[in-house]
């Protein structure tokens, strides 16, 4: 599914949070959204999912600009967020609509594609943070979005959780063929993961790079190549100077 941003701005009691925001993204891209704190990722992503529709400016799903919530995102946040009451498979298949049966054998299929397969009937005090984590795109990918928000979905794991967890994501872009924007912190991920990074800066934040990264999946976390691109990522982020 295509996504398009047009001039898209969000200001909060009088303070402007991003600028002018125009993007495109073909269906089945992976954009990464790179930026300091503060620089509005969040925020793009909360106007691209409708959870926020006072931003000036347009966005275009699949040839249709609406403001009103998409049925067809899912959002996948930092920390999973999974009702603590219900066990593993009522996460996924709360808010699903049909007979039970049928969401619940659909909640097995997800569950299983993302790892856990026999952890159905687990609660969420019995998870580690990476299970969890899965639990969350579990119930992301069982609306079958065509869209899938992530906003620094493995920022609060551990490196090697992170790195399956994103391995992981790659697998299921392949199967469900999903258009991902990803906000994110890590330089490492994004060029792991991203056909194309924008780099936002500022306060406003705007648009201050746009990034492709060429390179066939799976790539070699530790290519030179990608080091060259993590270089260039770094000097337009401009660490030293606030602007
Ligand atoms: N609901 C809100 N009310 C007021 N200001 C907000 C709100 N949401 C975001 N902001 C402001 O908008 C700016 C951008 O915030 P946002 O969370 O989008 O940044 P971010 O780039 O995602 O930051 P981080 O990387 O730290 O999560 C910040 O100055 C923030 O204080």
């Amino acid at each position: 599914m295509s996504l398009a941003l047009r001039k898209v701005s969000r200001t909060f009691n009088g303070t402007t949070a991003v600028k002018d925001v125009n993007l495109e993204v073909k269906p089945g891209e992976i954009i990464g959204l790179l930026g300091t704190s503060g620089c509005g990722k969040s925020t793009l992503l909360r106007a691209i999912s409708g959870l926020d529709a006072e931003y000036d400016g347009e966005i275009e799903i699949n040839g249709k600009v609406s403001k009103e919530i998409h049925d067809t995102t899912g959002f996948i946040f930092q920390e999973p967020r999974l009702l603590p009451w219900l066990n593993v498979l009522e996460n996924v298949t709360f808010g699903l609509n049909g007979k039970r049966k049928d969401k619940e054998n659909r909640a097995i299929e997800y569950l299983a594609s993302v790892g856990l397969k026999g952890k159905e009937a687990l609660y969420p005090r019995e998870l580690s943070g990476g299970m969890a984590q899965r639990v969350a795109i579990a119930r992301a990918l069982v609306t079958s979005p065509e869209i899938l928000l992530l906003d620094e979905p493995f920022s609060a794991l551990d490196a090697f959780t992170k790195m399956q967890l994103q391995d992981l994501l790659l697998d299921v872009w392949k199967l469900y063929q999903s258009t991902i924007v990803l906000v994110t912190h890590d330089i490492d991920e994004a060029l792991y993961l991203c056909d194309r990074v924008i780099i936002l800066r500022g306060q406003p934040g705007v648009v201050k790079k746009e990034i492709t990264i060429d390179q066939t999946r799976p790539r070699d976390r530790a290519s030179e190549q990608l080091a060259k691109i993590k270089s260039d990522i770094l000097a337009s982020l401009d660490l030293n100077h606030r602007s």
